[in-house]
């Protein structure tokens, strides 16, 4: 045991180090490796700007992010994003759909962490080629024109694919974290922040008020060498609703509820209400539910709502191996006839909505 502490010390240095470092590619660098095309990157900056415009209330569509709870397989995700590309160039006056193009997860205590963790899926974690696959996923899909988030568990990862994102999330189990506060004021693009798991409000919305105001922080640049970073604030920092312990919250009174926190936080009165998770409580098969109960609050006029969030993949349901084409490997999703549907229910709501004329 002593001789094992003793191979940690760096000589030199006297410092603890860990016994075995890999050396990760700059972001910069992998950047170059694996470009976004010039015209995909205005594409993802248009994309951007019209979440912001949707969140702001100056645009009446709505924000729907769909799909995979994680990415596992980018083959079978790349055909997920072919089939929603099509199915949202057809709703595309009333819904602006984003891709969950999730390459992270956070873990209530253990289990897989994500594409860019564990590619490979069995444990080998090769972060190197983690970053590779996983970024090289995103840019093709950004390169189809579809809008992609992206939940940012480790801040320092953040760097290597944000420029690709159009809609970030703080996660239930992060949303306190200072840390990511800071890098939700760095990023240039709308962030959600999420309930806490107990389904708490508090601090999603401190999580707010901290992401819209400035930021310094120690941080990755680049080139990849620690550097200072300046977050500039994120105007449009909000609140997801994604229910918890307490039981779900994307029901009439709660949303009223949470757009009166908001406002004594003198905060914009715009959610996002996610379908899954705490508010399905896991259970894919009451994720349409939940989508319909969204739908008439926003066909009846519900300004509130910006957007929707919805856990979909080719097939429904979720699986341990030995793996199936195209079933989650994390939370169960809904199946793609179930994510048309949706899609279908929430266009004519934010139709019907537009018709209420209010502002
Ligand atoms: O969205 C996925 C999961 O809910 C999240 O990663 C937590 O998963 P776990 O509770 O199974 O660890
Ligand atoms: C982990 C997720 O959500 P939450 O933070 O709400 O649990 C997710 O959306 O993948």
């Amino acid at each position: 045991m002593l001789q094992d502490l003793d191979t940690r010390i760096d000589r030199p240095t006297r410092r603890a180090t860990l016994p075995r470092t890999v050396a990760l590619p700059a972001p910069g660098r992998l950047g170059a490796e694996i470009p976004l095309p010039p015209a995909a990157a205005d594409r993802v900056l248009a994309h951007r700007a019209a979440a912001g415009r949707i969140l702001d209330g100056a645009d009446d569509r709505l924000l729907v992010i769909v799909g995979p709870c994680s990415i596992h397989d980018p083959v079978a995700g790349l055909d997920y994003a072919r089939r929603l590309a099509d199915a949202a160039a057809g709703h595309d006056r009333d819904l602006l759909v984003v891709m969950r193009g999730y390459l992270e997860k956070p873990r209530t205590v253990l289990g897989w962490k994500g594409l860019v963790h564990d590619p490979a899926l069995d444990g080998s974690d090769d972060l190197p080629t983690g970053l590779r696959v996983g970024r090289r996923f995103l840019r093709d899909v950004a390169a189809l024109g579809l809008p992609l988030a992206a939940e940012f568990v480790d801040p320092f990862l953040a760097p290597y694919f944000a420029d690709l994102v159009t809609y970030g999330a703080l996660g239930a189990r992060t949303v306190t974290s200072q840390p990511h506060r800071q890098l939700a004021s760095w990023l240039p693009l709308p962030v959600g922040c999420k309930n806490a798991v107990d389904g708490d409000l508090t601090t999603a919305v401190e999580a707010i008020r901290a992401a819209r105001a400035p930021h310094v922080f120690p941080g990755v640049t680049e080139e990849g060498t620690p550097g200072v970073l300046r977050g500039a604030g994120n105007p449009h920092a909000h609140l997801v609703l994604r229910g918890g312990a307490s039981g779900p919250n994307y029901d009439r009174e709660s949303v009223a509820g949470a757009l009166r926190r908001l406002g004594e936080a003198d905060l914009p009165g715009r959610v996002v209400i996610d379908a899954s998770h705490g508010n399905s409580g896991k259970d894919h098969r009451r994720q349409p539910h939940v989508v319909a109960d969204i739908a008439a609050q926003v066909a009846g006029g519900g300004r509130g709502v910006a957007g929707v969030m919805i856990e979909s993949f080719l097939e429904e349901g979720r699986q341990e191996a030995p793996l199936r084409y195209g079933v989650s490997i994390t939370d169960a999703c809904v199946g793609f006839p179930d994510t048309l549907a949706a899609l279908d229910l929430l266009a004519t709501a934010a139709r019907r909505r537009r018709l209420t004329g209010s502002p």
